[in-house]
Parts: structure tokens; sequence; C-alpha cells
């Protein structure tokens, strides 16, 4: 008779087995669950490492700050960067140089990269897009030059990787050095962004070219101002330079002099360029003829310097700026240095691109008047100790022997198509005269 407590030792084998198998199963579930759960984090992990570091090396990382509170940028790199700098700096034409801008979305660099792109040159351009003035007006340059197949380099002069850089994918022909500083009266409240751009910046520029193999000809631009307070008029190349009235002044006068010292040394060539009041569409805000113009459609009053002698200026053209740019860097020998050491003399050219007419200030805004058919308000003013002279006029003839360098434009049409540029541009409805 069987035991009412008899055990089915069958049964009970095979319980304790599928208890057993069962009990197996879920450790090993859990174990495969956690070891999928740490290959899943460790795959996210080394994705977002993996995506760190590519970012790292497209976008640029901050390192400095210039004077205007903007972030310098240390280059990072990156394929796609580098293809739109080769694709940008490649002639059109036979023989087409290959130009670095600088400052090329400001009012003459932006003018001067797309003239030589018109005709076959290849041109790279970089700008720091600084805050001296609107920079939308920078930025709108830009996209005008993108459309023309220029390429501008968000970064400053300064970054020593990032120069380097452009230096070691493209073999420059040229530099058309613009990237300055700009503005005389701006010197008495900022005066260390004059001597970070138009100091730091040209020898940051020029350590760079002396290096280079094949060593590029820099065209540069100097200024008017560099005549500071003479009082022989017209102003020629040779006449003395060494009273400059502002502290920009005396940076462009650097510039001179450390021109020389590189040509010197290293056998650059080196032609720096004599700006008289350049204007006209695209200029910059902070002139007198953009904000008077903005002031009179404003209604707001403008001040009109005034002096013991006649307040004037040799206001050069836009148009007839960019042909003397060209023309100094068609004209431009080579340089001589390679590997940063110089192997014969290196041409050394300093020339005045003026109009050759000074116009004075109370005749500018009268022009304005009847082309914006607006009566100033005029305050008229002594002017003060800024860093202002009270005259300019350009002596041509050295630009017009060497260059053919003839300015065909005289302020009153050219102030017209300023006029017309900066109704358009603002999108203000008003007929000129
Ligand atoms: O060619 C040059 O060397 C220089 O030309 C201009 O400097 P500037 O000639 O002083 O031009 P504006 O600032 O536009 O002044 C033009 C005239 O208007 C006068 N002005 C300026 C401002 C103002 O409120 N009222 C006024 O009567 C000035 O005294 C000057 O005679 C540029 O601003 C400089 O960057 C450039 O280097």
């Amino acid at each position: 008779m069987a035991s009412l407590f008899s055990i089915d030792t069958k049964k009970s084998i095979k319980l304790d087995r599928n208890t057993y198998i069962h009990k197996v199963n879920s450790s090993t579930k859990l174990i495969v669950a956690f070891i999928k759960l740490f290959y899943c984090i460790a795959i996210l992990i080394s994705a977002l490492l993996i995506g760190l570091f590519i970012l790292n090396h497209i976008l640029f990382i901050s390192t400095d700050s210039n004077q205007h509170g903007r972030r310098l940028f240390s280059f990072g790199g990156g394929a796609g960067w580098e293809k739109k700098v080769r694709h940008s700096s490649i002639p059109k034409k036979i023989n087409g140089k290959v130009v670095l801008v600088t400052g090329a979305a400001g009012f003459v660099g932006s003018h001067c990269g797309l003239a030589l792109k018109k005709r076959g040159d290849g041109v790279i351009g970089i700008d720091n897009f600084n805050s001296y003035y609107d920079p939308s007006l920078k930025r709108a340059r830009q996209e005008l030059m993108s459309k023309h197949e220029i390429f501008i380099v968000d970064g400053d002069i300064n970054d020593i990787d990032l120069v380097n850089k452009l230096f070691d994918i493209v073999r420059f022909t040229h530099v058309l050095h613009l990237a300055a500083q700009a503005g005389v009266r701006y010197a008495m409240e900022n005066p260390l962004s004059y001597v970070h751009s138009n100091v730091n910046g040209f020898v940051n520029l020029l350590e760079i070219a002396k290096s280079a193999n094949p060593q590029p000809a820099i065209v540069w631009a100097s200024s008017s101002s560099v005549y500071g307070l003479n009082t022989k008029v017209p102003f020629s190349e040779n006449d003395r330079t060494d009273q400059p009235a502002s502290l920009y002044a005396a940076t462009k006068k650097a510039g001179e002099e450390i021109a020389h010292t590189y040509n010197h040394i290293y056998g650059l060539s080196l032609t720096g360029l004599r700006f008289f009041t350049v204007y006209g569409p695209w200029g910059r805000p902070d002139m007198a003829y953009f904000f008077f113009t903005k002031d009179m459609i404003q209604g707001k009053p403008i001040k009109v310097y005034v002096s013991d002698k006649e307040v004037a200026r040799d206001f050069t053209y836009i148009d007839d700026v960019v042909k003397g740019c060209l023309g100094a860097i068609d004209t431009a020998e080579k340089s001589t240095g390679s590997g940063g050491k110089k192997r014969g003399p290196a041409q050394l050219r300093v020339y005045n691109l003026g109009n050759t007419s000074p116009v004075s200030v109370k005749k500018l805004v009268a022009i304005l008047e009847n082309l914006l058919n607006i009566k100033a308000k005029k305050n008229l003013i002594r002017m003060p100790r800024n860093g202002d002279v009270p005259f300019t006029h350009a002596n041509v003839s050295l630009a017009y022997r060497d260059f053919g360098y003839k300015p065909t434009t005289n302020l009153s049409s050219g102030l017209r198509k300023f006029v017309k540029w900066y109704l358009s541009y603002y999108g203000i409805q008003a007929r000129i005269k």
C-alpha cells in the first residue's frame, strides 16, 4: 500500500530540474540584458565622444578676444572648409593671379575681391567681421561675394594658425592686405584696436608671408592721413610724413616703416597705397558722407566741421581706387626671398591714390541736399582736435606713370551712385534728383 506520504521521486527530480533550469535561464537572461545595456551605453558614449571630436575639428575653438569683444578663433580644420578655400583660390584664366584679400568683407576689400574674380583671378578672403560698424553690412557684402564664388574665411589676421593654414593650402602669388582698424576719430576711443590690427596684424601677416614658399608680393592699404599736418599741397609721396595728427595715422605710418624692414631683411615685394577718403556704394557707415546721408534722411542735425582754412577732402570714388589697387597688383614684381631668406633686392613702393581735386565738406553737404532733396540741419562747429586734418589733396603722377592710374569720377556723380545704392539697400522709397 502506498503511503500517504510517499514521494514520487521521479516527479520531484523533474520538478527540481525545471526549477533549476528556470533559475539558470533567468540569471542568464539577466546577464545578457546587462551585457546588452553595457554595450549600448559604451556605443552611446563612444558616439558622443567621436561627435565631439569631429565638431571640435570642424568648428573653430575660441582662444582669445579682440578689441571689440569678439572672439578670435584658432583654426580647427575640416575637409569641407579646405575644399572651399581651394575652390575659391583657383584662377579662371591662364596665368591668373592667386590673391589673398584681407579685410575682404570691408568696403574696399569687397570691391577689389569682386573685380579680381571678375577678370579671372583666384580670390580667397579673410575678415574678422568685427563690430566697429554694423557687421550685417559686412555679411551682406560677403553674401554678394559668395554669389561670385568668393569664399571669405571668418577669422583674424592675428590668428597665426589660421593664416599659416591658408598659406599651407594655397600658393598665393599676391596678398592684397586691406584688413585694418580704420577711422580717424575712433582712435581716441579705442587706441589699442589700431595697434592690434594695423601693427600686430600686419606684422603677423608679414611674418607668415616672408616664410612662405614662394613668398607672395604684397599690396597694402596705407592712408592719406600719413601726411598729417603738412601744409604743402598737393601731397606727394616724398613729402614728409613724420607729423601724424591721429593714432590711426601713426599706425599707418608705422606700417610703412615695417614694410621697409620686411623688404630689406626678407626680400618681400611691398607696395603701400595711400588712399584718400574713399567713398561709394557699399561704403563705410562711420564716414561722414555715409552718416550725413542717413541723418539727413532721418531729419537729424549734422555736425559740419569748420576751421580757419576751409575743411576739404580729396574724396576718391571706389571704382577709381579699385583700378589703382589692380594696377598696383599687376605691376608688383615678385618677392625675391625664399624660406625666410632674402635672395636679392625686392621692390618697395608707395603711391597716392586720390582724386586730385579736393572738395569742401560744405560742398559735400550741398551735393547731398540736392540729390536727396532735403535741407540739412547743419551745426557748424569748430573742428575738434580729434585726429582730423583740415585738408587733403593728392598728387597721383607717380601712380599714373607706373600703372596708368587716372581717376575719372567727380564727387557729384560718385555721390549720386552712392545715394542710389543707399536708398535701395535700406529699402527707402525716395527719388533722387
Ligand atoms: O583717406 C584717408 O586717409 C582716411 O579717410 C577717411 O578719413 P576722413 O578723410 O577723415 O573721412 P571722414 O571721417 O568721412 O571725414 C570727411 C570730412 O568730414 C569732416 N567731418 C567728419 C565728421 C563730422 O561729424 N563732421 C565733419 O565735418 C571731417 O573733418 C573730414 O573733413 C577714413 O575714415 C580713413 O579710414 C582713411 O584712412
